[in-house]
């Protein structure tokens, strides 16, 4: 862990420096990272990068573009190569992209039920999209959503599997603002009832504020900060600004505390 953690002016939010002096209080990481490095060509785009994952934690990733977000991601969710590094990810992942990835071909429960065995996956496709809030929408095309329903439904296809691990690439980017709240909303209801550990990727400093536990600065492949929000979802308004301040800093935004404050309207109502 990089030692350039700023210091805090705040109780709520209390930056911290990870240590992994084994706590025999704390339940087993379901992912581990040590010194986790990865290369293309004679570029270096992840660093000697240790991090744990509790379970049940919501963890959001910060950073500039290329700063190794999409990377690191993809390790989690095993789809790349990394050659017998240390590296711990749990057997049972899913990921929810940008954009939802809906087979057009297929109507919109077969698209859940893909992949899931038994004779109950029409049943168990059913559920996860009346959780969604897209129960009346089972026998639809892809093509026939707006944005929203189809994350609604890529959220559904993910969590039909129970996943130890939740993998969220920027899944809200592409929403507008409104659908963007009710969807961070759902997130965390979706979250408190399954009760997976999340890593959402998001350029978004609000998003990650209002819907994350912990959050991490990734810059050239090495968490260069990570803050621990203890304040209650809901109530992290007026606790916002020092922090939103901070996390500006370390993604290389030059602002003065608060002064975002009254042009970004903080996603209150996701609790
Ligand atoms: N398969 C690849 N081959 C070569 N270079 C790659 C490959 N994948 C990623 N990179 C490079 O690694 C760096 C980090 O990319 P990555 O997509 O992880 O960044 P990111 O933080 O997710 O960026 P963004 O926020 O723009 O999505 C970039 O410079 C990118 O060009």
């Amino acid at each position: 862990m990089d030692a350039r953690v700023a210091a805090s002016a705040s109780t709520e939010f209390r930056p911290v420096t990870t240590t992994f002096a084994a706590d025999p209080r704390q339940p087993d990481p379901v992912v581990r990272l040590r010194g986790f490095t990865r290369r293309f060509g004679a570029n270096v785009i992840i660093d000697g990068l240790d991090l744990d994952i509790a379970p049940g934690e919501f963890v959001a990733l910060l950073g500039r573009s290329g700063s190794g977000k999409t990377t690191l991601l993809r390790t989690l969710a095993g789809l790349d190569d990394i050659g017998g590094q240390d590296v711990t990810i749990p057997g049972s992942r899913a990921v929810v992209f940008q954009d939802a990835r809906l087979l057009p071909w297929k109507r919109i429960w077969r698209n859940v039920a893909l992949g899931l065995g038994g004779s109950d996956i029409r049943a168990r496709a059913e559920a996860a999209l009346r959780e969604v809030g897209l129960g009346h929408r089972l026998e639809a095309w892809p093509l026939t959503l707006s944005g929203g329903e189809a994350q609604r439904a890529a959220l559904a296809r993910a969590l039909v599997r129970e996943p130890q691990l939740l993998l969220l690439d920027e899944p809200f980017a592409a929403l507008d603002a409104l659908t963007r709240i009710k969807m961070h909303e759902l997130v965390l209801s979706l979250w408190r009832t399954h009760r997976p550990a999340v890593l959402m990727v998001t350029h978004d400093v609000e998003e990650a504020m209002a819907l994350a536990d912990r959050l991490l600065v990734l810059d050239h492949g090495r968490i260069v900060a990570e803050e621990r929000i203890t304040a209650e979802r809901g109530q992290r308004t007026a606790v916002a600004r020092p922090l939103r301040a901070r996390l500006l800093g370390h993604l290389g935004v030059d602002a003065p505390e608060g002064a975002y404050a009254d042009l970004i309207a903080f996603p209150g109502a996701a609790r």
